[in-house]
């Protein structure tokens, strides 16, 4: 399988998360994608390519001209205002306020985002285009006739809203990646998210269409990021109605209990018929994830491959999440591995 990736990941540099109360050290960090790709590069999974550049046109394809106009100018506005730190949300349009768009960078910050962890910095607007050019450049090659291919994304992007950022996310790497099978002539296209968190911005991209199914296993929501999105009863809407479906876990699923979600996610691939699928692949299900619950071990990683496999779709695999950075390389590389044997 070939992988595509860009060093511009290392552009993505924020030194701060904000958690308990306090600016720790990011758990999204670049050591995550460089383990990443040495264990492909280990494992002689195949090619390692570097993306090409697509441009916004894809992007807007998706995301919205005035978030990615913030996006694209909202370093430079913090630091204009001569801001110490990195640029931080701190206030949002609460209940019963005004949903418009402030001239303040501190407004906007709040406007177009959903949560208070994800900083952005100097080199975050070029990461993110280059983690959407990664995910593009590998469609292109699934869409070119290659059985599937690995989107060794980061930032990830599976929380990103049409214009909003948080969870780390930027742009939706996975919903631009489905956009383009589209554009490019797939009829339908289902995207399953195996993060351990609720794929929300994907979920709420394509939550009024058909022609995208969205499926998501995670930690259940009352309890975890995004806590907001991500129930069971959030069954798509208007011609959408049916076409979402999340399954949710409580603390400590071990794989056995997962892989009925699993199943039942891929008898529900299987019934759609779609012509392509995105699979937006976050390994922070892992038991020794820092910021999760699941209880799957290196092993089941594997298992979950072969399933997806078993499908027989082409398939996109684009990089989430995954934060025990000693095992994201044997975790995300069993998946692909496991895919393959069941090919
Ligand atoms: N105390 C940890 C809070 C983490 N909040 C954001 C999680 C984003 C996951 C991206 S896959
Ligand atoms: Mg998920
Ligand atoms: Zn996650």
């Amino acid at each position: 399988m070939k992988t595509v990736f860009s060093p511009l990941h290392n552009r993505r540099t924020a030194t701060t998360e904000l958690d308990g109360g306090i600016l720790i050290a990011p758990h999204e960090k670049p050591s995550r994608a460089e383990t990443i790709l040495s264990r492909v590069k280990q494992q002689q999974l195949g090619d390692v390519l570097p993306p090409q550049e697509f441009g916004l046109a894809p992007v807007l394809r998706v995301h919205t001209q005035d978030y990615v106009d913030f996006l694209r100018t909202s370093w430079e506005d913090w630091t204009a205002e001569g801001k110490p730190g990195e640029a931080i949300p701190a206030v949002w349009p609460g209940r019963g306020m005004r949903h418009r768009v402030p001239k303040d960078i501190d407004g906007r910050l709040g406007y177009y985002s959903f949560a208070a962890e994800t900083s952005i910095t100097e080199g975050t607007w070029e990461a993110a285009c280059a983690s959407a050019d990664v995910a593009l450049t590998a469609q292109a090659l699934v869409a070119g006739g290659e059985p599937a291919a690995f989107a060794l994304c980061r930032p990830p992007g599976h929380h990103a809203h049409a214009d909003l950022f948080g969870g780390y996310c930027f742009f939706n790497n996975a919903a631009i990646s489905a956009q383009a099978f589209r554009d490019q002539g797939a009829r339908r296209v289902a995207v399953l998210d195996v993060d351990f968190h609720h794929g929300n911005g994907t979920q709420s991209i394509f939550y009024q269409r058909d022609d995208v199914m969205t499926i998501s296993l995670h930690g259940d929501p009352d309890l975890v990021f995004p806590h907001f999105l991500g129930f069971e009863d959030e069954t798509g809407e208007g011609p959408g109605e049916g076409f979402n479906m999340n399954l949710v876990y409580p603390p400590g699923t071990p794989f056995g209990v997962w892989r009925d979600g699993l199943e039942t996610a891929c008898r529900r691939i299987e019934a759609y018929q779609p012509d392509a699928l995105v699979i937006a692949l976050g390994v922070d299900t892992f038991e020794h994830d820092p910021i999760s619950f699941f209880k799957l071990t290196s092993a089941d990683y594997l298992l979950m491959g072969e399933r997806l496999g078993k499908l027989k779709l082409p398939t996109l695999f684009t990089m989430e999440g995954g934060y025990d950075v000693d095992a994201i390389g044997v975790n995300v590389v069993n998946v692909l591995r496991g895919f393959e044997s069941a090919r």
